[in-house]
């Protein structure tokens, strides 16, 4: 890792309070540009919100998933997602296979071997705990439609209350008009001509597609990663979502990110965790180190798709070799559940291509061959197979 490159840190604090005066105003343009740039050039930067989140709430929510990952395996059993719909609840991720479907890489290089679903055969070593967006009428046969299981008290006092109370937070930053819109550049209800510029009937259409996200909250655990373990922490993938907000504790040198720059070889780089068709990509691998007062914000699949390729949705691994327990909580901001996702006209507006457009993808399609990807990576090939089928059936869809 020897590069000096640094992820942009974008102070939102302009977007958390009211903008009143004409130089509160012009503070929030300057974030927007700030935001387009770094979800042009990185796809990955820190947001300062300081002003918004006392320091203190997430280290204890990383306290109390360390007390809960500390519990007997029999106890955290109790809560397993098998007693759900296979999402909700903790999980152990040791021999995972980590898969990479290529569906949603958008107007890229895709020579028909490429087309194949990708997947590549290392162990994660990490467990997890999920909550999903609360449903109507959960229905545990259901992927996905279940209900959360929250540690009871009586395991780990204070749980459920305080990863509510997070969600909430996280979710006004997500969706609420002063952080969405300032990717947008939409200003109390003025459409900017900056960025990608859409006008106020197009905002109002991408709203409709996040104004009740089918959200994540997921507590990690990391174990340190033996120095003989064939794979890694968490190896290295793309978020397939909207945005992930991450909070990690302060261990350094874990979260790494693949930044492509030409001319520069990625460490050996099968051996590095890339999947198998970035093997030639050209980049380095640069810490993103926890940062007091900000989140780790990455921009997922579903940002390429809206921006028809104009946002890059960014490679990141974890590598967590020091001696201690790490813990991260990422929320991941959604899509609706029936959100249909396409390129905006914004985008391509922008890009001036007649490349053909792809068919909208319904979101929760999305999230459920995610989650069978998950679930089958212990259960062979036939259903991953299967999965396969399901992304390569809408050959044309992401192809140039
Ligand atoms: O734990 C981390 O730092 C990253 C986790 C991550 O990338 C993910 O859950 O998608
Ligand atoms: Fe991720």
């Amino acid at each position: 890792m020897t590069s000096n490159l640094q992820l942009p840190i974008i102070d939102m604090a302009p977007y958390l309070t009211p903008a009143a005066t004409p130089e509160q105003v012009a503070a929030r343009k300057a974030v927007s540009g700030a935001l387009h740039d770094a979800c042009l050039r990185f796809g990955f930067f820190y947001l300062d919100i300081s002003t918004y989140v006392d320091p203190l709430v997430p280290d204890e929510l990383a306290a109390l998933a360390r007390d809960f990952f500390h519990l007997p395996q029999e106890v955290k059993d109790r809560i397993s997602l098998t007693k759900q719909d296979n999402a909700r609840g903790p999980s152990l991720s040791q021999a995972s296979l980590r898969v990479q479907p290529t569906r949603f890489t958008y107007l890229q290089d895709t020579s028909a071997s490429k087309r194949t679903l990708r997947t590549e055969r290392r162990a994660d070593n990490h467990e997890g705990l999920d909550f999903y967006r609360p449903v109507e009428q959960p229905d545990r046969a259901r992927p996905l439609w279940g209900e959360n299981q929250y540690p009871p008290d009586s395991d780990v006092p204070g749980f459920r209350a305080k990863y509510e109370l997070w969600v909430e937070k996280m979710k006004i930053l997500g969706l609420i008009e002063r952080f969405c819109s300032s990717i947008w550049h939409v200003i109390d209800a003025l459409v900017m001509a900056i960025g990608l510029g859409l006008t106020s009937e197009e905002w109002q259409e991408l709203r409709a597609q996040v104004d009740d996200s089918f959200w994540v909250m997921r507590a990690i655990g990391y174990p340190p990663l033996p120095d003989d373990h064939d794979g890694f922490s968490c190896g290295a993938h793309k978020d397939y979502g909207c945005l992930t907000f991450l909070y990690a504790d302060p261990t350094p040198s874990a979260l790494q990110v693949f930044l492509q720059q030409p001319g520069a070889v990625a460490d050996a780089a099968p051996l590095a965790g890339l999947p198998v068709e970035q093997w030639d990509a050209e980049g380095v691998w640069i810490n993103a180190d926890p940062i007091p007062g900000c989140v780790v914000c990455n921009i997922g699949e579903m940002w390429e798709i809206w921006s028809a390729g104009l946002y890059k949705s960014t490679l990141h691994r974890v590598i967590h070799r020091s001696s201690n327990y790490r813990v991260s909580i990422p929320f991941f901001f959604e899509p609706n559940f029936d959100a249909m996702i396409k390129p905006l006209a914004a985008a391509k507006r922008i890009r001036g291509d007649t490349a053909p457009e792809p068919e909208p993808v319904s979101y929760g399609e999305i999230s459920l061959s995610n989650l069978i990807c998950s679930l089958t990576r212990s259960t062979g090939a036939f259903l991953m197979k299967k999965v396969g089928n399901n992304f390569t059936t809408g050959k044309g869809k992401y192809d140039s």
